[in-house]
């Protein structure tokens, strides 16, 4: 068994595997077997240290990481390692609340909240405060209230540090948002660590009962793991004499979710908070070329923030050169990414679910999407709009949720008339008035609507809400969500509602929620015998998909996601798209030194994921809101020493493109040669190849940014580049 195990790695890699006693940690850099150590490492102590499965978790970034190392380990061990919790971070916190719940002073049925339902509590607070929702948006104050959660200050202590009015204000609304979510008998996701965190530390003896059981807990990113999460590791394994082992791997290099919180610091400090761990550092890597190493290498040295210098190699040899490619616009750029995809795949070199297209916002995805559409690029889009955040389904989900759970005031305000049951915005906010009033939940308000002034016709409406979610509720405690929601269908005519309609939009609809049935139907009647398959687990394992949990399980598809999706992740070839300053590094990150460092992070985790081949793309002008921009080439792209990448250049430009439309693809828009661009201040009068006569309202920029506004006499004046803009000035 030792062998077979030890087997196919190197010794450093060995020694992690079976590392025995005191915590550890394993760093090094990207594609070095880290994660293969992990899932080694449990097969180990299964194996050949006795373990019992049911004494081990491990955590993975993503849920989708989770079931990758469930399937290793299975070819590894075999069915024993059915009983481990695989599980990410909110997963394993959620179970454990669910066990625990009565203690934090929750129902076990209570309601998991997302980002979106948080928003939507939030505004109902702006709302009822009368705050102004476009001074004091909820998504600021989602991820104001979000922060102090993720540092673990509570109410009161964020009331008593504010001493400012902004830090004030956040503090109220915090109070409220959580008095409001503890009468909802909902948590935030945040909520899932920290009151996870309370309990093992507010209740000793549950702790100790938690420790017993993990005698093993194993990490997977923990460069990416915030404060909060950070302590529940602590109170977890504990620190004294009956402490579990503890084993954490990660990469300062590959830190990127500063943004939720996560700290480097956790993991560049991991030796002075368990002075007794033993740190093995891993150098080689197995991944990719020394082409692609050394470009992701020369990048991230830049960094001054960075855990012990790390000298990674390969032994595969030196590789393809990377191809560079300056596009003239976005469309350019995404035509040349799919001609090269088509290359390769006719080549015989790769297949197409072998190829990621990476990108730094979600909205990228576009350009590529409508030429591989064009091209029969078969290809999947990871992340954007997800299945879940459409609002058929959210409304779906809603009275499910209900079903569950009652008293879940986001969900019950949702739908209260959805479809209309004839209540206006003054019947519910009666209803909501009352739950304030009387300090309960909204829905139990609807429930008292006898005692709640409104016109008959109203009171009516949400009588019939109420009948429907009772209705739903009783037959939730005897059958599968499937039937739970064809129930709701039927009794709301949610489905005549749509059918009825004449929006294209809610054809689509219909098919959604057809698809969301069969989800329900195929979890329901789900075989695997230790699985849950109730309506509450239904709703937990949707509210805790994540962006990278979607990526194509079947064959024959180019995957396009962002970076942030992309980590842990491997492909033969990769593209990194949009290497164009101000797309990528992202405009909002150029200022502080900091922000840049974890962008150029972002750039280290891209480049590492290409084992063979990688491409780097930008484009000279892109169409931001439907109006071209100039764009100069991402500092990062300077990084690379220039020996590693051969460039290449679109044609230049053969006709000008008309002003005003998104540059179509393959056609570059025309250029005007630096001399020739107007000068233009405001008061000049200017004449438009499209537009007209206008005169000049304001400038901005310089050089080949200089831009204009300019008033044409009809609707706003509007911006335009003055390098592209097919434009005059008129002398007067
Ligand atoms: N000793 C080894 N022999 C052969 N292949 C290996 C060895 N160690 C790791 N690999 C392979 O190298 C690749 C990278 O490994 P892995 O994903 O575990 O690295 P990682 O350090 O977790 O990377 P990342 O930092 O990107 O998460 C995988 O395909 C893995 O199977
Ligand atoms: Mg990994």
């Amino acid at each position: 068994m030792v062998n077979a195990l030890l087997d196919g790695l190197n010794e450093p890699q060995a020694e992690a595997v079976v590392h025995s006693g005191g915590p550890l940690l394993i760093v090094a850099g990207a594609g070095s077997g880290k994660t293969r150590v992990l899932t080694h490492r449990i097969a180990h102590l299964i194996g050949d240290r006795g373990a019992h499965p049911g004494e081990i978790l491990a955590i993975t970034f993503t849920n989708k990481a989770a079931g990758e190392l469930r399937e290793r380990l299975d070819e590894l061990i075999g069915g024993r390692a059915r009983g481990i919790w695989a599980l990410t971070f909110h997963s394993a916190c959620l179970r454990i609340l669910r066990r625990e719940a009565s203690r934090v002073g929750l129902k076990s049925s209570f309601s998991v909240y997302d980002a979106d339902d948080a928003r939507r509590l939030l505004g109902h607070i702006v709302k009822d405060l009368h705050l102004d929702s476009k001074k004091t948006t909820p998504r600021w104050l989602a991820s104001e209230i979000s922060r102090l959660k993720n540092e673990l200050i509570s109410v009161e202590e964020a009331a008593e540090a504010a001493n400012d009015a902004k830090a004030t204000l956040v503090a109220d609304i915090y109070r409220e948002y959580d008095h409001r979510l503890r009468l909802a008998d909902a948590v935030d996701f945040d909520d899932i660590i920290g009151l996870t965190v309370g309990l093992l530390r507010d209740f000793p003896a549950v702790a100790e009962s938690w420790r017993r059981r993990f005698r093993h807990v194993l990490v997977d990113e923990y460069q990416d793991t915030n404060h909060a999460q950070y302590v529940f590791l602590r109170e977890l394994v504990g620190t004294g004499e009956d402490a579990s082992e503890l084993s954490v791997v990660g990469d300062a290099d590959q830190s990127i979710y500063a943004f939720r919180g996560a700290t480097i610091r956790n993991i560049l400090e991991f030796e002075k908070d368990y002075p007794n761990a033993k740190t093995v550092l891993l150098e080689q890597n197995y991944r990719s070329t020394q082409t692609i190493l050394d470009a992701a290498n020369a990048v991230i040295k830049l960094n001054s923030q960075r855990g012990p210098e790390k000298r990674l190699w390969s032994a595969q040899g030196q590789g393809p050169t990377i191809q560079g490619f300056n596009a003239e616009s976005d469309g350019g750029e995404a035509t040349w990414v799919a001609n090269r995809i088509d290359d390769l795949v006719d080549d015989g070199e790769t297949t197409f679910s072998e190829v990621a297209v990476f990108y730094r916002t979600n909205a990228q995805s576009r350009a590529f999407e409508e030429v591989f559409i064009r091209r029969g690029i078969p290809y999947k889009v990871v992340g954007g709009v997800r299945f879940y955040e459409r609002k058929e389904i959210r409304d779906l989900l809603a009275y499910l949720k209900l079903t569950v759970n009652p008293d879940d005031t986001v969900s019950a305000q949702r739908v209260i008339n959805v479809p209309k049951r004839g209540l206006g915005d003054k019947a519910v906010g009666a209803v909501a008035q009352y739950a304030a009033a009387n300090d309960v939940s909204f829905a139990a308000a609807a429930r008292a609507v006898d005692d709640i002034a409104m016109t008959p016709r109203a009171r009516n409406g949400v009588k019939k809400f109420t009948d429907i979610l009772d209705k739903a509720a009783k037959l939730a405690e005897t059958a599968g969500p499937d039937e739970v929601l064809e129930q709701v269908l039927a009794d709301t005519g949610y489905l005549e509602e749509l059918s009825a309609s004449k929006d294209p939009r809610d054809e689509s609809r219909v098919d959604n929620i057809q698809e969301l049935i069969s989800v329900a139907h195929e979890f329901s009647t789900k075989a695997d015998e230790d699985a849950e398959n109730d309506t509450a687990t239904f709703l937990e394992q949707i509210a805790l998909v994540a962006d990278s949990d979607q990526i194509p399980e079947e064959q024959g598809q180019v995957t396009l996601m962002t970076l942030h999706t992309a980590k842990g992740l491997e492909y033969d070839t990769v593209f990194l798209t949009g290497m164009d300053d101000g797309m990528f590094p992202h405009e909002r990150s150029m200022g502080k030194s900091e922000d840049l460092e974890e962008e150029r992070r972002l750039a280290y985790v891209g480049l590492t994921r290409a084992r063979q081949r990688l491409f780097l793309t930008r484009a000279s002008t892109r169409s931001v809101f439907g109006t071209p921009q100039f764009f100069a080439a991402s500092r990062f792209l300077g990084e690379i020493p220039g020996g590693l990448v051969e460039w290449s250049d679109s044609t230049p430009p053969s006709k000008p493109v008309k002003f005003g439309r998104t540059p179509s693809f393959g056609q570059p828009i025309a250029m005007k040669d630096p001399g020739d661009v107007p000068v233009v201040t405001a008061g000049d009068k200017v004449e438009h190849a499209k537009w007209g006569e206008g005169k000049v309202v304001e400038t901005k920029g310089s050089g080949p940014r200089a831009q204009a506004r300019i008033d044409f006499g009809v609707g706003d004046p509007k911006w335009v580049i003055l390098r592209l803009a097919p434009l005059t000035k008129v002398d007067s």
